[in-house]
């Protein structure tokens, strides 16, 4: 990583000029926001309905629901590039759109301009004479650890490099409230935990507030304060994540807080009746690693049948299923996942 220009750097520093102003003038704590009975509805459907919720300011807020449940309506909403039908979203009594300058979204691809070098598209936007703006976007793009990429195009970079210039993009406007619209969806497994400390290290500096939405419950359990899950328009699960920072996937309360997140994900999707049969473990096989739980189901005709869904051990254990107990079988794709009937 190479440092920021500092002559530079201390060249704006000197002319008390919009380095200045944007760390006095905007304060760099974050936003509270309150959202009171929110409704989105396009056309019948209702999408947001009656959707009540607070984040306080600085909290990290990840968002998750099963494919088209509205999370990236909500953002939007957030993000003020559009309206609800009702309700109200406001930050302390003020209506978070007329804060749109306080707020940055950031979406799964990282949207830059291929024609413009990677430190003009982080300074897109940004007032000011040309050499302070470059200086703000290099101290950006050293943030992120690029700020030896500064004036290369944007194809010439990864693309977890990129999301790290749209991070820049964002981190350059000092948001008191940064949206992430699953920015990690596209990246590989590593690029992604590299990425999720980079994040959690520049919000613990910054203390903006954070919603991310996230269809992967290790990265929410990983970066939340707060884990909120939407169902039927609505919130449906608000859970507290108490571990300490930084996390580590390998423990046992992450392990048994993301597994009780999944489950309740599952239940979510376990209530489309199109994938989901109702049965009665009627053998349990446990290896080392794995288990085996066979269901005995009857299906619509009344024809009776057998699924099996396997699980780890570990899983199994912590489940506590025994032979008889009713439970649901859920297919997801190729997979047969079990849930506790409501
Ligand atoms: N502009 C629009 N016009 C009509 N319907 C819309 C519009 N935007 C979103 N929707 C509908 O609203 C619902 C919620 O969409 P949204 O994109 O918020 O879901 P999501 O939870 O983010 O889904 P995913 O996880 O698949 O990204 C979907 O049924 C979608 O088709």
């Amino acid at each position: 990583m190479t440092a920021p220009n500092q002559e530079e750097l201390a060249r704006v520093a000197e002319s008390a000029t919009l380095s200045t102003a944007l760390s006095t003038t905007r304060p760099a704590s974050g936003l509270a926001l309150q959202l009171d009975a929110v409704q989105r509805r396009f056309g019948e459907r209702v999408v947001l309905d009656d959707l009540s919720i607070s984040f306080a300011a600085g909290e990290f807020v990840t968002v998750v629901g099963k494919s088209g449940c509205g999370k990236s309506t909500l953002l939007r909403l957030l993000a003020g590039l559009d309206a609800a039908d009702g309700g109200r979203i406001e930050s302390d009594g003020r209506a978070l759109a007329s804060l749109k300058e306080d707020v940055r979204i950031m979406y799964q691809d990282a949207r830059l301009l291929p024609w413009q070098s990677v430190a003009d598209n982080v300074a897109l936007g940004l007032p000011g004479r040309r050499a302070t703006v470059r200086a703000l976007a290099l101290e950006a793009l050293a943030q992120v650890g690029l700020a030896d990429r500064a004036d290369e195009w944007p194809s010439q970079l990864s693309g977890g490099q990129r999301q790290r210039v749209a991070l820049a993009r964002a981190l350059v406007h000092r948001p008191r409230l940064l949206l992430l619209d699953e920015p990690l969806g596209a990246l590989d497994a590593l690029t992604r935990i590299e990425m999720h400390r980079l994040i959690e290290q520049i919000w613990r500096e910054h203390r903006f507030t954070a919603v991310l939405v996230t269809h992967d419950v290790s990265e929410a359990v990983a970066l939340a304060d707060r884990i909120v899950l939407i169902e039927d328009g609505r919130i449906a699960l608000d859970q507290a994540v108490d571990l300490a920072r930084p996390r580590s996937r390998g423990d046992a309360a992450f392990a048994a807080l993301e597994g009780r997140v999944l489950d309740r994900l599952l239940a979510v999707q376990a209530l489309n009746p199109r994938n989901q049969i109702r049965g009665r473990v009627s053998a349990i096989r446990v290896g080392d690693v794995l288990a085996e739980v066979e269901v005995a189901v009857t299906d619509v005709f009344g024809n009776p049948g057998t699924v099996v869904s396997t699980l780890t051990a570990r899983n199994l254990q912590e489940h506590a299923l025994e032979v008889g107990a009713e439970v649901l079988a859920v297919f997801k794709s190729n997979e047969v996942a079990l849930a506790t009937p409501r």
